[in-house]
């Protein structure tokens, strides 16, 4: 293995401090606590891990945590009484309202029911619309904890060939956005994309966002490149006993860490900054409804 490892879980606890030391002067000089309310629909496993983690996480910084757990048969319309609910609230800054929701729900109008300026997750319509013209929004996390690992680890991006593997609203269209803000030459690929292996070897920067276990080998990363992996995938692992699993990237980690400059792992790499990117953001929603100055780094 050659590629340096970027490690998402340091970088992210950095973030966490960085954070914590913004939220203690909120409250020291200005008698503000920031509010993080994040609601879970149903009881889908993996999403109550995550929910879990962010309310610690909040708590830790030194945040308000509301968590608001409905049963899996929750109406639409009660959850958007909560979310009106939670929009008038002042102690609220953010609002979360964990994905996917149950098949019944639709997405799209309950997204668009959190007022825009508590989106911390970027993906209210009216966000979209800003970082796509490049104007101050909030700025969806993962994509952002991807910014903040590229910014860290080569300076400046300017004139960089990135592509990106999946366009998704959640992850790939909105990191091809922050790339194209930091002056790279952005190709969007997918999994039908003609000729993905050509395509792959000419960036600079490669992010993988397709949610398809190893489905990039070694060979087609350029020497050298920056490798964000953003897939989280789940396999089956006999090796560790019946029934046992383990976690995979988007790429074929063994293979391209060989030919990479600097790699992200799956564990360990661009989950742990959703998380922490979270929190930075619903500081700088409290900032911005409070008109103070935002906090330095944390942003796009
Ligand atoms: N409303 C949202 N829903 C979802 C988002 C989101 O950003 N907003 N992202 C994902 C899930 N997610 C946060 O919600 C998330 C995923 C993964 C991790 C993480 O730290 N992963 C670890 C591995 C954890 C494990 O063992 O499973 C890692 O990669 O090291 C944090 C947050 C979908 N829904």
């Amino acid at each position: 293995m050659s590629a340096t490892i970027i490690d998402g879980k340091a970088f992210a606890a950095k973030v966490r401090e960085q954070v914590a030391a913004h939220v203690a002067r909120l409250k020291d000089e200005h008698g503000i606590t920031p509010g993080l309310a994040v609601v879970l629909v149903g009881e889908d496993p993996a999403s109550e891990v995550y929910v879990r983690n962010k309310g610690k996480q909040t708590l830790e910084a030194g945040m308000n945590s509301f968590e608001h757990k409905l049963a899996a048969d929750t109406s639409e319309a009660d959850l958007l009484a909560l979310i009106d609910q939670l929009n008038t609230d002042p102690a609220v800054h953010g609002i979360l309202v964990q994905l996917p929701l149950p098949g019944h729900l639709n997405s799209d109008l309950v997204i668009n029911s959190i007022d825009p300026a508590k989106d911390v997750d970027g993906f209210h319509i009216s966000n979209v619309g800003l970082l796509g013209t490049g104007q101050k929004s909030m700025v969806p996390c993962t994509p952002l904890g991807c910014l903040m690992m590229l910014r860290d680890h080569l300076g400046s991006l300017s004139g960089l060939n990135a592509v990106v593997v999946g366009r998704s609203n959640i992850v790939g269209k909105p990191m091809a956005q922050l790339l194209l803000g930091d002056s790279c030459t952005v190709t969007i690929a997918h999994s039908r994309t003609k000729d993905l292996a050509e395509v792959c070897r000419r960036a600079d920067i490669l992010v993988a966002a397709v949610g398809r276990p190893e489905m990039i080998p070694g060979d087609w990363v350029k020497p050298g490149a920056t490798v964000i992996d953003v897939g989280i995938n789940r396999i089956p692992a006999p090796e560790k006993g019946e029934g046992k699993h383990r976690l995979v990237g988007d790429v074929e980690f063994a293979s391209a860490a060989e030919v990479a400059g600097a790699i992200t792992p799956v564990p360990g790499g661009v989950g742990p900054m959703t998380i922490a990117c979270l929190l930075a953001n619903t500081v700088t929603a409290c900032c911005r409804a409070n008109a103070l100055p935002e906090p330095e780094g944390l942003t796009a």
